[in-house]
């Protein structure tokens, strides 16, 4: 029983999707998921196709139509404990500093504490942002506000992370950077995670697999899995596997009639 929830720690059962009622169009159609415990999953489609969707009914954020949600075993109706998440837009308050801000979400939660303050200097001091701890939010580039963003999601150490396409708005430097910390993190912490997004190289580089989504319905149309060593740097672009898994995402897409002019 425990070996099957490690493997499905996060499944997704025959999801269906519509918002409104029984008569408004599908947004997601039969999705099947299973996601093991420690695994970096990535979901990548074209805009519109359901990805935010799927990711906030993992979350509870959203009521499925059809099928159900499971995480760790138990059935998904709600945000379920010990789970972080991190938006595209980083949802910082400029009128709190920077180490307020991390600690936003434990202080609704009523957990807020010296320790917790003390572990929320620790962690932006890791993520290379020691010394903004007093700083507002628009005294920081896009990348050290969205350093900030994932500290507040991994501070009271969840051991599921959903990050909704977190980098699509940094520069490809900065995203370059913010993608090899989030392969340390997932390599060290061995979290369960699931990443959203829309950019091909991205996917590769951070997962173990790769679900390719198809639009209007949202559906599954292929999972691949990444077979590349860790820890990942940069250069593993560069590789002929990785240039193999990317030709082949981009010929899917070509195939579904996303992609025009591969
Ligand atoms: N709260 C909502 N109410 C009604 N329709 C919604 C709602 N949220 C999303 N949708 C619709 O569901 C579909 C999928 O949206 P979703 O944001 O999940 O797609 P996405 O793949 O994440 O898109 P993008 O990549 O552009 O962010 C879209 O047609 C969108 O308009």
């Amino acid at each position: 029983m425990l070996d099957q929830v490690k493997d499905s720690y996060i499944r997704v059962s025959g999801v269906d999707k519509r918002y409104g009622g029984s008569d408004a169009s599908l947004v997601l159609q039969d999705i099947n998921l299973d996601i093991r415990k420690g695994e970096f999953v990535s979901i990548l489609g074209p805009s519109g196709c359901g990805k935010s969707t799927l990711l906030k009914c993992i979350a509870g954020l959203e009521d499925v139509s059809n099928g159900s949600v499971t995480t760790r075993g138990l059935m998904v109706d709600g945000p379920p404990e010990g789970l972080g998440m991190v938006f595209q837009r980083d949802m910082l308050l400029d009128w709190r500093t920077i180490l307020e801000n991390v600690l936003f979400t434990v202080e609704l939660q009523g957990k807020a504490s010296a320790e917790m303050r003390a572990r929320a200097s620790a962690q932006l001091a890791r993520f290379g942002l020691g010394g903004y701890e007093n700083r507002r939010p628009w005294e920081l580039s896009g990348g050290m506000r969205q350093r900030a963003s994932i500290c507040r999601a991994l501070l009271t150490d969840p051991d599921i992370l959903l990050m909704d396409e977190p980098f699509g708005a940094l520069d490809a430097m900065t995203r370059d950077d913010l993608n090899v910390e989030v392969a340390r993190i997932s390599h060290e912490t061995h979290k369960t995670i699931v990443f959203i997004t829309h950019s091909i190289s991205e996917a590769v580089f951070l997962s173990d697999r790769v679900v390719i989504l198809d639009r209007h319905p949202g559906r599954i149309v292929e999972i691949l899995d990444i077979d590349l060593p860790r820890p990942r740097q940069l250069s593993a672009r560069e590789t002929p596997k990785f240039g193999h898994y990317s030709s082949h995402i981009r010929q899917v897409f070509t195939k579904l009639g996303i992609f025009k002019n591969a």
